[in-house]
């Protein structure tokens, strides 16, 4: 098997996909049924039911929405597919020819993103176990920040030592803050030394670099330390300053003699008149300014957040490139995105388990995974625009001919970093990231599809990078109102999976795209759904089929069998019963708000924008966050739609309750049957939305429901279901 010629991965179908078939069958049986029975049992259009019939083809075109979107979700359920690595093999083959890799660390604001997080993340992946020669890691820094530069000057230096604790007791994970964090005080007693003195080195910079950022600047003797700070001399604010470059490594030796990889900051050129296209932009300067000092044939973008996990990712992802036969086709290389911070059963559904657990297998298995911004390799060439043909294969043993020293170009680098450099260049549009689409990483990754490139999907069993994920509701509504926005912009993008390339681009690959492209739209027809049906139920009006009709049967079998499903794929991903429940209501809470604005912004036309997640939190709002309860804190239209959406369903509810207890029992009954489905919709929303009431009129912490948004939204709750109530 280990012959000359045995592949460098291994690809397998997921078991059980004839299974699924069948029962997907069932659903779709049921689906049509209903979709039949809404086109033929329209109620009459007498006066009184005239208003019904409206109200009853929202719910059909309610119903051939979700009916639609559920066979695209199919799509990713269909052929998942599992990969496997054989490094041995790659390092058998290939050890003294490895490629340059060059690795692309962002960050954005140092309030949201703190230093000490961002270097440690650098560190991370400095300690790849790869040939440091072959590594170059360069900080983009949009928020052009001293405090940033002094914790990386920082990090440089410590570098010299952690790398060779991180070799010599190959240690995982390699991010010195999630080391300390976790690992326990070795045994040994020579490792015990020097863990002791490596964690001494690490506080020290810790309190050095806490201390800058308390003091908000770099004072004037720490900035005699490293001539980069002179930079800043001529600074104006982070949206008005000239291209700063810092070599901070080049050839440089670690306390054991050993090389270290490149280590370069960059803040590029911002200027108010230059917008300035937000991470695609810090993306297609690093690719430019990595040329000129590395030149490396693949590159790995993370997030600052994102450290390495798993110092073996670097090699896995190679096996896939560097593979004899499949790997000229392979354009990228996606890591699943993980969080070291959701709690167990996550409040804010932050692991999105199903997603990577689920359709990315899926995605993979119909031709490839999107790439999601971060934890993703690339091959450099095909970044630049390049299409797919057969002569696609790279020659990795291609050498870096930029011998000048690096000292010498830092004035061209400062050009390729510049506000005016991509004018009248294919930069943003052909090459490299695409810019006008708050989700980038989507919109590139297609056109890179488009262009006939294959990707893949690897999820090995260490996690190979883990992040932070959103902490409070805002966050998370925030966060997906920038995601859908931007999906819903690839759809209607020159690459939308919706006629681009159609018929050449597989069939399957294009619905698993559809599915978040069309999270935005299908805001509609959840609010209509979590709306309607309740209000109904109030007014007595049925839209359903009474539970004694034969109609009845498929809205109990996809209720049921929906469910029912979703709940074991939930438990098969790793998750939690509390964890699917709470999913099911942050799912509720994204579709009637972030998708339905993100909707309104993009019909509306609003300017893109790009709201930086934060990765830190306050300690009040970290403790209600290991409790998991829901922290609303802020006053926002969006927590103030869900809280109204949430305030109707309970008005109907009670409402309801309090109307059946004044019917004789004959009544009761039959008002029971006719409107049993509507019962239980309204009745699963209440229940679903507890823990809203609950910070909405119980809770007295900050976390809880702010004053005017409960006012705002009990008022508006009664004003909307009078209102269709007497309509
Ligand atoms: O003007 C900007 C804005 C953001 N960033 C960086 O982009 C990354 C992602 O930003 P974050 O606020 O963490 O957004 P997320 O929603 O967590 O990001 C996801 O979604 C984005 C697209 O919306 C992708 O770009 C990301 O890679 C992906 O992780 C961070 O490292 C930022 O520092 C920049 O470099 N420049
Ligand atoms: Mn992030």
């Amino acid at each position: 098997m280990d012959g000359e010629n045995s592949p460098l991965f291994d690809t397998e179908r997921a078991k059980g996909r004839k299974l699924h078939r069948v029962f997907a069958t069932t659903v779709l049986v049921s689906i049509v049924w209903i979709w039949v029975y809404r086109a033929t049992q329209q109620p009459p259009s007498t006066a009184v039911s005239g208003g019904r019939r409206w109200w009853w083809r929202g719910m059909f075109m309610a119903e051939l929405w979700f009916g639609m979107y559920w066979v695209f979700t199919q799509s990713v359920r269909w052929n998942p597919t599992y990969r496997r690595t054989f490094k041995q093999r790659l390092s058998q083959r290939y050890e003294d020819q490895l490629p340059r890799v060059d690795l692309f660390v962002c960050t954005a604001d140092p309030k949201v993103e703190p230093p000490m997080m961002v270097v440690s993340t650098v560190l991370s992946v400095m300690a790849y176990d790869y040939p440091p020669k072959k590594l170059a890691v360069y900080l983009s820094d949009d928020g052009g920040s001293e405090l940033t530069f002094y914790a990386l000057t920082q990090a440089a230096i410590f570098s010299k030592h952690w790398l060779p604790y991180c070799r010599n007791y190959k240690i995982e994970p390699r991010s010195p803050l999630a080391y300390f964090k976790s690992a326990s005080r070795p045994s040994n007693t020579k490792q015990d030394q020097d863990y002791t003195n490596i964690k001494k080195l690490f506080e020290e910079m810790k309190d050095r670099t806490e201390n800058v950022m308390n003091n908000g600047r770099v004072h004037d003797e720490l900035r005699l330390e490293h001539k980069g700070f002179t930079e800043w001399d001529s600074f104006t604010s982070s949206k008005d300053h000239a291209t700063i470059v810092q070599v901070l490594l080049d050839q440089n030796e670690d306390a054991e003699g050993h090389s270290l990889p490149k280590l370069v900051y960059l803040a590029r050129e911002k200027r108010p008149d230059h917008f300035h296209n937000f991470k695609a932009g810090a993306m297609n300067a690093l690719i430019r300014v990595s040329s000129k000092i590395s030149n490396g044939p693949i590159i790995l973008n993370v997030d600052c957040d994102m450290y390495s996990n798993s110092s073996d990712t670097v090699r896995d992802a190679l096996c896939f490139f560097m593979d004899e036969e499949k790997g000229h086709e392979i354009a990228f290389v996606q890591y699943p995105q993980c969080f070291e911070n959701v709690t167990k059963n996550e409040v804010y559904g932050g692991s999105m388990r199903v997603i990577f657990e689920v359709d990315f297998h899926g995605l993979d298995g119909n031709g490839g995974s999107m790439y999601i911004g971060t934890g993703c390799f690339h091959r450099r060439d095909i970044l630049f625009g390049k299409s797919f043909d057969d002569e696609s294969r790279i020659d990795w043993k291609m050498e870096n001919d930029h011998k000048e020293t690096l000292e010498n170009m830092i004035e061209e680098l400062k050009n390729l970093a510049s506000c005016t450099y991509e004018i009248d260049t294919e930069w943003g549009k052909e090459m490299g990231l695409k810019y006008g689409c708050p989700v980038e990483d989507i919109l590139t990754g297609l056109s890179i599809h488009c262009r006939g490139w294959k990707s893949v999907y690897y999820n090995p069993n260490r996690k190979a990078f883990l992040g932070v994920s959103t902490t409070t509701l805002d966050q998370t509504l925030v966060q997906h109102k920038r995601w859908s926005e931007g999906d819903l912009l690839v759809l209607i993008s020159k690459y939308s999976p919706a006629w681009f390339r159609l018929g050449k681009v597989n069939p399957g690959l294009i619905m698993g795209y559809l599915i978040y492209c069309l999270w935005a739209p299908s805001s509609v027809p959840t609010l209509y759904y979590s709306i309607v049906p309740s209000v109904c139920l109030l007014k007595g009006v049925p839209l359903f089929p009474a539970v004694t009709s034969g109609w009845f049967l498929p809205f109990a079998y996809i209720i049921v069998s929906i469910t029912a499903f979703d709940y074991l794929e939930f438990l098969r991903c790793g998750g939690t019963t509390k964890g699917w429940w709470n999913g099911r209501r942050i799912s509720l809470y994204k579709r009637t708000s972030s998708y339905l604005f993100a909707l309104l912004d993009i019909i509306l036309g609003s300017d893109l924008s790009f709201v930086i997640s934060s990765k830190v939190m306050d300690n009040d709002v970290q403790a209600r966050y290991e409790k998991e309860m829901m922290e609303f804190g802020v006053s926002s239209p969006l927590t103030t739609t869900v809280a109204t959406i949430s305030m109707l369903n309970l008005v109907c509810f009670v409402g309801v309750v309090m109307k059946s207890t004044l019917m004789d029992k004959v009544t009761r009954g039959v008002y029971y049957e006719t409107m049993a489905v509507h019962v239980v919709l309204c009745g699963a929303l209440v229940v679903l939305n507890m823990p809203l009431y609950w910070a909405l009129f119980v809770r007295k912490d900050k976390g809880k429901i702010p004053d005017p948004v409960t006012v705002k939204s009990v008022v508006l709750a009664l004003f909307v279901s009078t209102v269709l109530y007497f309509m």
